[in-house]
């Protein structure tokens, strides 16, 4: 199989003559007649974008000379994003000329077909949905402009679905005839992608008899694979994936096929399912803010802005109980300073444990309702007090406003998630940490910040405030915090905190009174509510009271993780190594074409 990919000939592009060799895994060209410096490009074949006969242009698309001895290769080619993690991936374009018509053909044959080989995720027909009223309203004319030229070029098929309300990506996804499809590509923001996980994730538990409701219950990973194309307000989900918001490098991604494993968390209440989150599921600040969002959503991406300064301002804390089960210590911890990157070593080994001892861990949730039950792999612990937020994440939800993320050292597909717990502080220690989310500071260095890396997490509120509901700003049914009585003081209220570590905790905060500058003191609402509600991936939850647990990689986008320097070439040469284990195996030389 491997010999029939082999081919090596001259080739000139332009005037200039190239040695040309395919080697099944790589296509290189080197330039010839010339002393030295000798200049080769080298592109993998899980690149390759495309190969047109004759020389042919992308956008607009046309043959402009189909001389009988040329070629077209369209090729992935990287360049710096210019402050963001990743790179920007752009369509190469090299123009080949062949000495015969014949070589032409083989050349074309070959790398076609090597690309079929290297890259077998490459999807052929893609259902696609687009929303038109998602961040700046401008998915149609990104996917019209921008992809669909680009799926045209690499022969993918789609069907495209502009969507006329919401949820009606979700229900064709869970009612729909689906075979025929290699994936779903979602043109929008996190809500839209959280409408097509919804759908996926739905249509494998129905097809494979499983109930989700049960959050005991071991999903069905998804068969198809979801691909983004952003064009919302938040794009996290792309932006934590791929590392850069630009719809040709998801397109491109698409393309070859990429795979990026992706943990989900089913979120329940009273024995049923709530939602899937995947990248924030936040009580306190962030709910509040979306709630508040909403009103404002005519201003599109800028009303998180608008909205995050009046929730500020408000000045909120809310009392609750977290319970949360914490994953292996030895393994990986939130503070280790590892980011999640293309090829991540930690998500890899998590593979393996992920899908031989899944079955241990029902016993874990089975008595959830009751009282949690503890193993070997860890006991549940219990915290309670007042919280600026408490934010669940099985990402680094890294996106533009917060380039690290709410978790920077967060995986995609270890099977965990990170629990942050911002206790009630002043509001100016508030400020510092929402300010570290935007830099490169360390946010979880702040005395009033703990992380934990969990399994699962119970959320619910103190007796007494069980039937209370959500106030927007203004509202009346509050508490007078003791800011609001005209108190220059705050204080961490954390009753009482179990199995918590003696260092850094909350309960260190409630011993340290904390004092406001005046200016800061609650400046546009005079009641506290009691509850605030969770934005679960831009969706607000119609419970207070939940129970969540990571399901390790339960989706699989077309995406392979955030690139760097190092990624790449570690990338480059594991490719190598394949391809030399893969000569010594097959012990063949060369074929040459001329
Ligand atoms: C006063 C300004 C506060 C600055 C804090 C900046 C920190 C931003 C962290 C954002 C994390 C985002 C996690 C992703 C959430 C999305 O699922 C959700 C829905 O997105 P979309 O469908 O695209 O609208 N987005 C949000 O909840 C926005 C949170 C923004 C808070 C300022
Ligand atoms: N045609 C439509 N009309 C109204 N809402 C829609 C439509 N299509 C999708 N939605 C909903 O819009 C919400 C926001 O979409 P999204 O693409 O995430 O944009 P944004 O990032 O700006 O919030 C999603 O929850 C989705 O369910
Ligand atoms: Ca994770």
């Amino acid at each position: 199989m491997e010999t029939d990919l082999k081919l090596e000939s001259s080739l000139w592009v332009g005037n200039k003559r190239y040695r040309g060799v395919l080697t099944g895994w790589h296509f290189y060209w080197t330039e010839v007649d010339k002393n030295r410096d000798k200049k080769t490009i080298s592109v993998p074949v899980a690149e390759v974008v495309g190969v047109e006969e004759g020389c042919v242009e992308i956008l607009p698309r046309k043959s402009v000379e189909d001389t009988d001895k040329d070629f077209t290769v369209f090729y992935v080619k990287r360049s710096s994003s210019g402050g963001s993690s990743g790179f920007l991936w752009r369509l190469g374009r090299t123009q080949f000329s062949c000495p015969s018509r014949v070589l032409r053909d083989q050349w074309t044959k070959h790398l076609r077909t090597a690309l079929k080989t290297h890259s077998p995720l490459r999807p052929k027909r893609l259902l696609v949905f687009i929303n038109p009223f998602g961040g700046k309203r401008k998915g149609r004319k990104i996917y019209h402009s921008v992809v669909a030229p680009l799926f045209e070029l690499a022969g993918i098929s789609s069907h495209v679905i502009v969507t006329e309300r919401a949820n009606q990506a979700r229900d064709h996804l869970l009612k729909k005839d689906l075979t025929d499809f290699d994936g779903v590509v979602c043109v929008g923001g996190d809500g839209m992608f959280s409408e097509i996980l919804h759908g996926l994730i739905g249509r494998t538990q129905q097809e494979a008899g499983l109930c989700e409701n049960d959050p005991a219950v071991i999903l069905q990973p998804c068969p198809l694979h979801i691909g983004i194309i952003p064009a919302g307000s938040t794009d996290c989900v792309c932006y934590a994936t791929v590392g850069v918001v630009d719809p040709v490098t998801s397109a491109l991604h698409i393309i070859v096929g990429d795979s990026q494993p992706l943990d989900v968390c089913s979120v329940h209440h009273a024995s049923a399912l709530v939602r899937y989150s995947v990248s924030l599921l936040g009580y306190g600040f962030y709910g509040d803010v979306l709630a508040e969002s909403e009103k404002h959503r005519w201003m599109g991406p800028l009303r998180y802005e608008y909205s995050g300064t009046l929730v500020y301002l408000s000045n909120r804390s809310y009392a609750g109980i977290v319970q949360y089960l914490p994953a292996d210590p030895l393994l990986s911890s939130p503070r280790d300073k590892i980011r999640c990157l293309s090829g991540c070593s930690v998500c890899s080994r998590s593979t393996e444990r992920l899908f031989s001892h899944s079955s241990d861990s029902a016993s874990l949730y089975s008595s959830h309702c009751s009282q949690f039950s503890s193993d070997s792999e860890g006991e549940w612990v219990s915290v309670e007090g007042r919280f600026r937020c408490v934010s669940l994440t099985c990402m680094s939800c890294s996106c533009p406003r917060s380039p690290l993320g709410l978790s920077p050292s967060a995986h995609l597909a270890d099977g965990t998630g990170d629990l942050i717990l911002v206790w009630d502080t002043n509001p100016l220690d508030f400020l510092t940490y929402l300010h570290r989310q935007t830099s490169t500071q360390d946010q979880f260095d702040l005395p009033f910040v703990e992380v934990h890396r969990v399994k699962a997490v119970r959320f619910c509120l103190p007796s007494g405030k069980e039937g209370e509901s959500y106030e927007e700003i203004g509202g009346g049914n509050c508490e007078i915090s003791d800011e609001e009585r005209g108190s220059v003081e705050t204080e961490n209220s954390a009753s009482s905190q179990q199995n918590l570590a003696e260092t850094g905790t909350g309960q260190e905060m409630a011993d340290e009174q904390k004092t406001v500058p005046p200016f800061m003191c609650c400046l546009c609402c005079s009641k506290t509510p009691a509850v605030s509600v969770w934005n679960c991936d831009g969706e607000i939850l119609p419970f207070t009271e939940i129970l969540c647990r990571i399901h390790g990689q339960l989706v699989h986008l077309y995406a392979r993780g955030i690139e760097d320097e190092a990624t790449i070439q570690n990338c480059r040469e594991e490719s190598n190594n394949c391809e030399r284990r893969c000569i010594l195996h097959n012990k063949t030389g060369l074929n040459f074409g001329l």
